[in-house]
């Protein structure tokens, strides 16, 4: 299995790579590809630690060579948010970075599951779909958006609320990942009661939960450290799947359904990326209806990355 990390060098990329170098299955090879120059030094670093999981760095030039024979591609390269910022702020320079990563991605390892943190991620994802599409290599079960963020940053806030174990409450997380397009399913929770008000207050500190990091940090970036371990709970959830188990988690991919062409949904992951596309249930009266107002924002969003490579 190799996988590849594209940013490796940032907030969100050394967390993530350190977390993949201690958890990835024995015999796994890691490439760490950034364009800032220490990116070879974090993988002399992580190259220290002592598991059976082989380390590359990959400086500016050397794309190619990252990505060549790629199983799993994770791609946090691109500029975080400042206060002040909503994601979509990020867009003029963060879509043309995602574009040249997955235009590399097409060349080298057309057949790799791609998985976008770059945000926006809502309007990201479709820029590498029509990228990919551009290339005549797009398979939309091999493109993802991930969202596992706002289910971990859920499943702690519900376990904090309700004095539970965080890692006994699971909550479904549908739609996209900015602001009301990220829709908890609290009706969903087993075993756990909310009143109204609970739900309403809960619902808007999950959506609002990127910017409570990146306001504490003051200026200093968005969420890194969690973030890495959404991601990493994610590649390995594909990894575990590639290797015939049977995984599930919730994630930004290509849909039929009428809601939005992309949508987060539960997914069941195999062998071949996206093995379906599971229904996400019955929604409550409050859930339809913040769906109901959010789904223009979010095809608008899916929208601009369509114009942005395709214009
Ligand atoms: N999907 C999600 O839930 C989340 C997404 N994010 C997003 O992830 C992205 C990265 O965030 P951080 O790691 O905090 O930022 P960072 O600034 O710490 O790291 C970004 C890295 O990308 C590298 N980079 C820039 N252009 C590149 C290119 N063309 N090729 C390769 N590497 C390149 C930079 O050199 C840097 O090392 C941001 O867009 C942020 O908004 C952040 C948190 C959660
Ligand atoms: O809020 C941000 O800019 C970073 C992000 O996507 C998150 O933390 O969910």
């Amino acid at each position: 299995m190799k996988v590849a990390v594209l940013g490796a060098a940032g907030g969100i990329g050394q967390a993530l790579s350190l977390l993949l170098k201690t958890q990835l299955p024995a015999g796994s090879e890691l490439a760490l590809y950034d364009v800032a120059p220490v990116v070879p030094g974090v993988a002399v670093d992580l190259s220290h630690i002592p598991t059976d999981v082989k380390v590359q760095g990959f400086g500016k030039d050397d794309l190619a060579s990252a990505l060549q024979g790629c199983d799993i591609v994770l791609i946090p390269a691109g500029v975080p948010r400042k206060p002040g910022m909503d994601r979509s702020d990020l867009f003029n320079i963060n879509a043309g970075i995602v574009k040249n990563l997955v235009e590399g991605i097409a060349d080298n390892c057309p057949e790799a599951c791609t998985c976008i943190i770059t945000n926006p991620v809502n309007t990201t994802v479709a820029i590498a779909a029509e990228t990919l599409k551009a290339k005549g290599v797009y398979n939309k079960n091999k493109l993802f958006g991930v969202t596992t963020l706002d289910v971990i940053r859920a499943e702690t806030f519900v376990a904090e609320l309700k004095g539970l174990s965080s890692t006994s409450v699971h909550v479904p997380v549908i739609g996209g990942h900015s602001g009301t397009t990220i829709l908890p399913l609290l009706s969903q929770v087993e075993g756990v009661t909310f009143s109204d008000e609970e739900v309403a207050s809960l619902t808007t500190r999950i959506q609002n939960a990127g910017t409570e990091v990146v306001e504490a940090k003051a200026g200093g970036g968005s969420a890194t450290l969690s973030m890495g371990q959404a991601a990493a709970r994610f590649c390995l959830s594909l990894v575990a799947a590639m290797k015939g188990d049977n995984v599930v988690e919730y994630t930004y991919v290509e849909t039929n359904s009428d809601d939005a062409v992309f949508f987060s949904h539960p997914v069941r992951l195999g062998a071949n990326g996206v093995e379906e596309i599971l229904s996400y249930g019955e929604l409550s009266d409050f859930e339809q209806n913040a769906k109901d107002s959010m789904l223009d924002g979010l095809r608008g969003d899916i929208e601009l990355g369509v114009k942005f490579v395709n214009g």
